[in-house]
């Protein structure tokens, strides 16, 4: 990490320092095999060579090589001595599943299933049996069951000793599948959406062979990417696999919600926001689409008269089906008042933290509760607010901002680079208490579940350059350095960066941050209406039930604005 992200000056002498540190592991495992020390370093860089080629780089970019000329084929024998691997690890990283468990899970689930779910998972299992080529998108509204369907289908695909490869187009989605990783770490795809050229991924590479060994491709929240990545993943994957067919002849399976957030076209208009869907792809037409339609959390509650209610109007509000809500205003919308409050935020805070005193360092009691607001401009309020009130001392940390370039006239700007507080970067004043939730802003390791948007208990600050966090949905563990983070330069017109923790507060968040989870008490702020296609929906859908989510609205009347764009939910 702090290789990839970290203020490292000097790699090599970082690593001359600190290598013994690393090789406790390697240690462990050769038993009562002694391994000279230049043995023990070449396993520590082939190691590091490994995760660093998860984020497509290699210790070579940073200095390091290995201390003898055949270092790396020594590292990788050992390794698959310790491992009986005979392919390679990133093929074999996919192997390591029990067939039998694997089998045993697909069963249980499969049992479960309701009917749509049952002829998705079965059309998915035969087409991957049969060999056929198949791309299908799965429109899954919130609670429809996508991830227990894409659970299912993995176990299936695993109890036959086969690879699934399972991404998302957000860190924190991809969390929530088995070994899954990010759209953009696993196809090595830029960011900047290019149509015309493939991923980089060598024919003759460890990834080619993944790609060539998968037996299925799950692509999670796939709504929320843009259509030329659509394209770049359909020339991509012809090369490995040796065919022209439409995405080499795999079996390609798009989940996700045209009702939740687009992908991100800054300052973009409607039409713009519109046409980079990939519903406006020409491959668009080769998709044959399934409908997950019975929100499983509501079922979970049994026959709730109120939660049934609730799904329906949550239904309508996603499709924008107004008619009945504000006649004569399309855009308007009337909210339900059981949900709705015109009280002051400070209420809104009280009643989702409720006795937040007694939950310091709760991860449980934070995981669940969230409140969410439209625009940025109200980032940090609500967050300082709660802070106040938290026991605890304030922990400052200061960020050293300065501009990407060498540039001396730009290099004199600090005070004004301190000044500014971007979204996406953490503040450069950053105010802290131990046991607060914090919520990270950068894909560090999607792998150990680090990434944009995973949200922190803080537990320690170990010194200045190093937090000591659990990782609120698993209760793990971790530390996070502080990192280089830059700016898109859009304020200052030049591009600069800001070494902080790439953390926030996160007692409040965006919507769009909110997207994913899953949370059981939640506060909407909606001082200002919200301002893009079904945000409102993805606010209001985090919870099944209306008695766990309270919305505050400056109109005593509860009327507030939805964004629908109607051409993307035909
Ligand atoms: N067929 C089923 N039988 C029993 N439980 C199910 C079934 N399908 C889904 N569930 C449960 O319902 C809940 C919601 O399912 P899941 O998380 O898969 O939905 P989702 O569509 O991914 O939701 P979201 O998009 O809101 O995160 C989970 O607790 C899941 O275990």
């Amino acid at each position: 990490m702090l290789l990839l992200f970290g203020p490292v000056n000097d790699p090599v002498q970082f690593f001359q320092r600190h290598w013994d540190k690393m090789c406790d592991d390697f240690l462990y495992h050769s038993g009562s095999l002694i391994l000279p020390p230049i043995v023990l370093q070449c396993l520590v860089l082939f190691d590091l060579d490994r995760i660093l080629h998860e984020s497509d780089k290699n210790i070579r970019l940073f200095g390091l090589y290995y201390p003898t000329p055949d270092g790396e084929t020594v590292a990788d024998d050992i390794n698959r001595h310790y491992e009986n691997r005979t392919v390679s690890s990133i093929v074999n990283d996919k192997l390591t599943y029990d067939p039998i468990e694997m089998r045993t899970r697909f069963e249980s689930n499969f049992r479960r299933l309701r009917p749509r779910q049952r002829a998705l998972v079965q059309r998915v299992v035969r087409a991957v049996e049969e060999k056929q080529p198949l791309c299908a998108f799965v429109d899954a509204p919130a609670g429809t069951g996508k991830v227990f369907c894409i659970e299912t289908i993995l176990a299936g695909i695993g109890s036959r000793n086969g690879i699934g490869l399972a991404v998302a187009s957000s860190g924190i989605a991809a969390t929530l599948l088995t070994g899954g990783r990010t759209f953009h770490s696993r196809f090595r795809a830029p960011l900047k959406p290019d149509n015309t050229r493939p991923f980089n991924i060598p024919k003759q590479g460890d990834l080619a062979e993944l790609i060539r060994r998968a037996d299925l491709i799950v692509w999670d929240e796939a709504p929320m990417s843009n259509k030329f990545h659509l394209k770049a993943l359909d020339i991509t994957l012809r090369d490995p696999c040796n065919s022209n067919l439409p995405f080499g002849g795999k079996v390609l399976l798009l989940f996700g919600d045209f009702r939740q957030v687009l992908p991100v076209v800054k300052h973009g208009s409607r039409a713009q926001q519109i046409d980079v869907s990939i519903k406006m792809s020409p491959l668009w037409k080769l998709f044959e689409v399934h409908c997950l339609t019975e929100n499983m959390r509501i079922l979970s509650l049994g026959d709730d008269p109120m939660a049934q209610m609730y799904d329906v109007f949550l239904m309508r509000i996603g499709n924008g089906d107004h008619i009945h809500f504000v006649p004569n205003e399309p855009a308007a919308v009337k909210l339900p008042h059981e949900i709705c409050t015109d009280k002051p935020i400070r209420d809104l805070i009280s009643w989702t933290f409720e006795d937040v005193c007694e939950h310091v360092g709760d991860a449980d009691y934070f995981y669940a509760r969230l409140i969410l607001y439209a625009t940025n401009d109200d980032a940090g309020c609500v967050n300082d607010m709660v802070l106040n009130d938290f026991p605890g001392e304030v922990r400052e940390s200061y960020s050293v901002d300065y501009p990407a370039s060498d540039d001396h006239e730009l290099a004199i700007q600090h005070e004004l680079l301190n000044s500014l507080n971007e979204f996406g970067l953490p503040p450069h004043k950053l105010q802290l208490k131990i046991g607060a939730p914090v919520m990270l802003l950068r894909n560090l390791s999607p792998k150990q579940g680090l990434c944009n948007g995973t949200r922190l208990i803080l537990k320690k600050i170990v010194d200045d350059d190093l937090l000591e966090v659990t990782i609120m949905r698993t209760s793990k563990t971790t530390l996070i350095p502080k990192i280089d983070l830059t700016s898109d330069g859009e304020t200052t017109g030049f591009k600069w960066n800001r070494r902080q923790f790439p953390i926030r507060l996160a007692f409040a968040a965006t919507i769009n941050k909110s997207q994913g989870q899953t949370i059981s008490r939640v506060g909407v702020w909606l001082r200002k209406p919200v301002f893009a296609h079904d945000q409102l929906y993805v606010a209001l859908s985090r919870v099944g039930h209306p008695n766990n989510i309270r919305v505050v609205l400056p109109d005593k009347k509860f009327i507030t604005k939805n964004v629908v764009y109607y051409e993307l939910l035909q």
